[in-house]
């Protein structure tokens, strides 16, 4: 709702509608009924608009979208009409985030105050669609065409201060907001208000806009990869050199293009779906719920390890206030990651941030943190070393932690004998730049140490997600098929360009190959020898080139990293790179070796379509997170997608790999085609259609079904 209060000749309008007081059907209801009441009151001279509680209007209900609610009258734009045409000043007194509608809210007033920690933006672009209630049309008025091309497509937001910079807002105001929005009104009473209201100015420099869309085009189109919105937010500012009126009706157009489209619901299913995971549960254990299990309070974290892991999650650490003990048995490994840590951590607090941390060369030191972080090679041995050590030095009730990519968190947690305070804690590299945590449970680990690295994922600003343990995890496990089906593809015809193109057509900042070449093939090839599948010198002996333990193989990553091609690092990889570029520049060596193979190994070449090559890719992928799910490795497939969001660069447009398989490829159709392939190729295991799938083909039912939590 919206509390009507009179201070005076000032009617003061309170938006109440926690967490974030969203535009709801009652809240609109009640604004609107305002606005009347304080037009009708001849003691009323001015109205503020303001938000209860965190925050001012955050922008329109997102959970209405799709249920007929956010059409409702009023709807939004019915309730800015009123405020932009109201005969008394508007003054909209913004705190927290004055987001999507509740920015256009503010744009629609008269007049607008913040406080110095407000911050403002219209990010719809995230949810797939445009900002719809005038935000194309009022903020190029204010900031010029480039300025809300450059904020609209980003949905970035920003402070009060780069506000007032911008002439969005007219005053930042310090102590008491009511006090000072009702002082403010007092003081604009009278004052005609037509030549405050924003949709009757002109944009400036209006007969240069055509010219602005054009430069901003191609860099747009690039980044969006394949996300619509972004260049329809571009369609409709263009629309604001029109008049008022039918720049309105040309966004609306808009608007309604994007809410239709197959995008918005995935973005908006995104967006729940990364809030969502905070509602972990264990599929099968009842003692592993977020609602039960309470965390353990970790101020002291030991680090493991100074290498990229180590060195990115002790920035991640410090930067969100914790004191960190980082353990590195080679000195000048830690004096190099002493020197990075500070270089990386913002000048401004740097030094505060230093005082948090301590090196340490001897395990004892780590003896009274209340979690250790282990992030040393990915070697079952030494990871069972370090935990051994661990378990010796640091106090009973410290959690042991494997920041592991996928090896058995069991394994690791029975060299200690305490099994039940062993996790894993998967980060994603750059550690102190990705959001992923992976979290893993194993057999033994207990509901309060689940909950104290779920808790630890949320002090350091990382989108957490609980799985089980299995090799790979959720994210590895998956991206498997997926890597294993895009080198079959090479063995068949595609070109490394080729299969990377198609993925990137898609949506991935990467493909595979690209991928490959920046992370370093090595680390494949390490897992791979460790695991006895190949060695340095090539296949083990007595075993058949392309198969390995009945399984099909592709050893052309392998012959790519005995030539010592390991990606960026050594300048060559699937591509080569030129001294100090990281342009992946096609390299006849490669094909050469390619084409040497597939005439050794009696493949035909053969043009292979991007969609095919799409399909090969993906599906398998996909197709392992049925497998995943019917194991109750992930509880949910919002989990699932959540990973491959924030871990793997999965593009939000597409909601994430399960959601897409469901809502845009269709069950169906994913099942057939599997089958078409796995006939085809039908000593490729990945491509055999789960059971899980098989069955929910047959007998109906939705992924969002299966999960126990789920509000979506
Ligand atoms: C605000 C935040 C920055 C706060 O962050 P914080 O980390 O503090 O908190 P959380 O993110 O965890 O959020 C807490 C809680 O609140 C829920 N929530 C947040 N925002 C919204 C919201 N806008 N609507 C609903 N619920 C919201 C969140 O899910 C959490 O819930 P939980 O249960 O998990 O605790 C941060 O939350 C944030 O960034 N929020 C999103 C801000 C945003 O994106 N705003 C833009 C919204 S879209 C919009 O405003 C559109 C307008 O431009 C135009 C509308 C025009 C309408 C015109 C007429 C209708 C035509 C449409 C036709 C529709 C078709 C049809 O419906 O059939």
């Amino acid at each position: 709702m919206a509390e009507y209060s009179t201070l005076g000749s000032v009617a003061v309008l309170q938006v109440n509608n926690p967490p974030v007081n969203s535009f709801s059907h009652h809240v609109r209801q009640a604004l609107v009924d305002g606005l009347e009441r304080a037009q009708r009151d001849p003691a009323v001279r001015s109205i503020v608009i303001m938000g209860k509680g965190r925050t001012f209007p955050a922008g329109a209900d997102i959970r209405e979208f799709g249920s007929g609610a956010a059409v409702k009258m009023p709807n939004l734009l019915m309730v800015l009409q009123a405020v932009d045409t109201c005969q008394k000043p508007v003054v909209s007194a913004i705190h927290g985030t004055a987001l999507g509608g509740g920015f256009e809210l503010a744009l629609a007033s008269h007049y607008r105050l913040a406080v110095p920690s407000a911050r403002m933006g219209l990010p719809e672009v995230h949810l797939g669609i445009l900002p719809g209630a005038g935000g194309t049309q009022r903020l190029p008025r204010v900031v010029g065409v480039k300025t809300a091309i450059q904020m609209i497509t980003s949905g970035q937001h920003i402070k009060a201060q780069q506000a007032l910079s911008l002439g969005i807002v007219d005053k930042i105001v310090q102590g008491d907001l009511l006090k000072e929005a009702v002082s403010f009104a007092r003081s604009v009473e009278g004052r005609p208000v037509e030549d405050r209201r924003i949709s009757q100015k002109t944009v400036p420099e209006a007969d240069k806009v055509d010219e602005v869309v054009e430069a901003a085009r191609k860099t747009i189109l690039r980044k969006a990869r394949g996300a619509i919105a972004p260049m329809t937010c571009v369609q409709a500012i263009q629309a604001s050199v029109l008049p008022f009126e039918a720049g309105m009706a040309r966004e609306a157009e808009l608007m309604a293009f994007l809410m239709t489209s197959w995008q918005a619901p995935a973005q908006q299913y995104a967006f729940f779906s990364e809030r969502e995971v905070r509602r972990w549960s264990h599929p099968r254990d009842k003692r592993i719920n977020f609602k039960t299990a309470k965390p353990r309070v970790v101020k002291s974290v030991g680090v493991v390890g100074a290498g990229t892991m180590g060195m990115g999650i002790t920035i991640n650490l410090l930067q969100a206030g914790l004191k960190v003990v980082m353990l590195e048995v080679n000195k000048k490994q830690l004096d190099k990651a002493v020197n990075t840590i500070k270089k990386t951590l913002s000048q401004k607090s740097a030094s505060q941030k230093m005082s948090q941390l301590t090196t340490a060369m001897d395990y004892s030191q780590l003896r009274d943190v209340d979690i250790v972080i282990e992030a040393v090679f990915e070697n079952m041995r030494l990871k069972k070393e370090v935990f051994r050590k661990l378990d010796a030095v640091t106090k009973p009730q410290t959690i042991l932690a494997s920041n592991t990519s996928g090896l058995n968190i069991d394994e690791i947690a029975a060299v200690t004998k305490r099994p039940d305070k062993v996790v894993g804690t998967h980060f994603f590299a750059p550690a102190n730049v990705m959001r992923l945590l992976e979290n893993i449970y194993g057999r033994q680990t207990s509901p309060e140490t689940v909950a104290t690295a779920m808790q630890l994922g949320v002090t350091i600003g990382k989108v957490g997600v609980l799985v089980g343990n299995c090799p790979g995890f959720v994210g590895n496990r998956m991206l498997g098929s997926y890597t294993a089906e895009a080198v079959f593809l090479l063995e068949e015809g595609a070109e490394p360009q080729d299969v990377d193109r198609a993925i990137e057509e898609f949506g991935f900042p990467m493909g595979p190959f690209r991928m490959g070449d920046l992370s370093g093939t090595d680390i494949g090839w390490k897992g791979r020898i460790a695991k006895g599948l190949t060695t340095e010198h090539g296949p083990p002996p007595a075993t058949p080139a392309l198969y390995r333990r009945g399984n099909r193989y592709c050893p052309l990553p392998d012959m790519l990293c005995m030539k010592g091609r390991l990606g960026q690092k050594t300048g060559a990889g699937w591509y080569r790179y030129e001294p100090g570029s990281r342009t992946a520049l096609p390299d006849p060596v490669v094909l050469q070796m390619i084409q040497d193979y597939r005439q050794e190994h009696g493949f035909k070449k053969r043009t292979i379509s991007s969609q095919e090559i799409v399909e090969r890719c993906l599906y398998p992928l996909i197709n392992e997170g049925f497998h995943i799910l019917d194991e109750g490795i992930a509880a949910r497939s919002l989990d699932i997608d959540v990973i491959y969001l924030f871990g793997y660069g999965w593009p939000r447009h597409t909601g994430g790999p399960m959601y897409y398989a469901e809502r845009v490829i269709g069950l169906e159709k994913l099942l057939c085609s599997l089958e078409t392939y796995s006939a085809r190729y039908p000593d490729h295991a990945h491509l055999q259609p789960s059971p899980l799938l098989r069955n929910m083909v047959a007998k109906g039912g939705s992924l969002a079904a299966l999960g126990t939590d789920s509000k979506l």
